[in-house]
């Protein structure tokens, strides 16, 4: 059993002030009408592909499935590979304008992540590429199967902190979270449904 997270029933947003960071959760950014015609755009016209790593030497398979959307330009490097951007589509650049206007910044690209079932998954990170600069605001839009969301600060381990990202929601992470805390997103065996998840983002051009 998943143990009771906090669950936040009052639309707007939710402040939540982390040591060393900031969350700022909007539960209901999306209607659930509105939610569910986003989710079954994006699960129709999205390329959905599944990515390899390099891992002790071996060519591993990530546990999702992944697409990269944004300006052209704005390449992007992680786990030893470079991601060219596929185009803004119109449902992308309709949900981009919408929480826009909340973070207070202009993204130029997007991560989507598609979790097919409780086993796709993605482990502890901290979205730190030099890309992204120091303090990078990233913006978390969720749509389908709520699933946990693990924060755990790098090196307080009595920090911790983990939220419900439900259908139609929108997380934005800022200040030094980056710097010093790691998230994911761990596999469950509660049976549920496929679930997209966008985060949005500024990739600085160093060249
Ligand atoms: O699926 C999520 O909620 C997290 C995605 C994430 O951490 C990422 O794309 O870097
Ligand atoms: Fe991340």
């Amino acid at each position: 059993m998943d143990p009771q997270l906090p669950f936040f029933s009052e639309p707007g947003s939710h402040l939540i002030p982390l040591k060393d960071g900031e969350l700022v959760y909007f539960p209901h950014l999306f209607s659930g009408e509105e939610a569910n015609l986003l989710l079954k755009a994006l699960l129709e016209n999205i390329h959905w592909q599944q990515e390899s790593m390099m891992m002790y030497g071996k060519q591993v398979l990530f546990p999702r499935l992944m697409a990269w959307f944004g300006d052209a330009g704005s390449s992007y490097s992680f786990s030893g590979k470079t991601y060219h951007p596929f185009p803004w589509t119109k449902d992308l650049l309709y949900i981009k304008n919408r929480i826009e206007k909340e973070a207070g910044v202009t993204f130029n690209s997007v991560l989507a992540n598609r979790y097919r079932n409780g086993q796709d998954s993605m482990g502890w990170h901290a979205d730190d590429e030099p890309e992204l600069g120091r303090d990078p605001v990233i913006a978390s839009v969720n749509l389908g199967a709520s699933r946990r969301f693990m924060l755990r600060h790098k090196t307080e381990k009595d920090q911790r902190y983990e939220l419900e990202l439900q259908h139609g929601s929108l997380l934005i992470m800022k200040g030094a979270l980056q710097h010093h805390w790691q998230h994911q997103v761990p596999k469950t065996t509660r049976p549920l449904g496929e679930r997209i998840n966008l985060t949005f983002r500024v990739i600085r051009h160093t060249c």
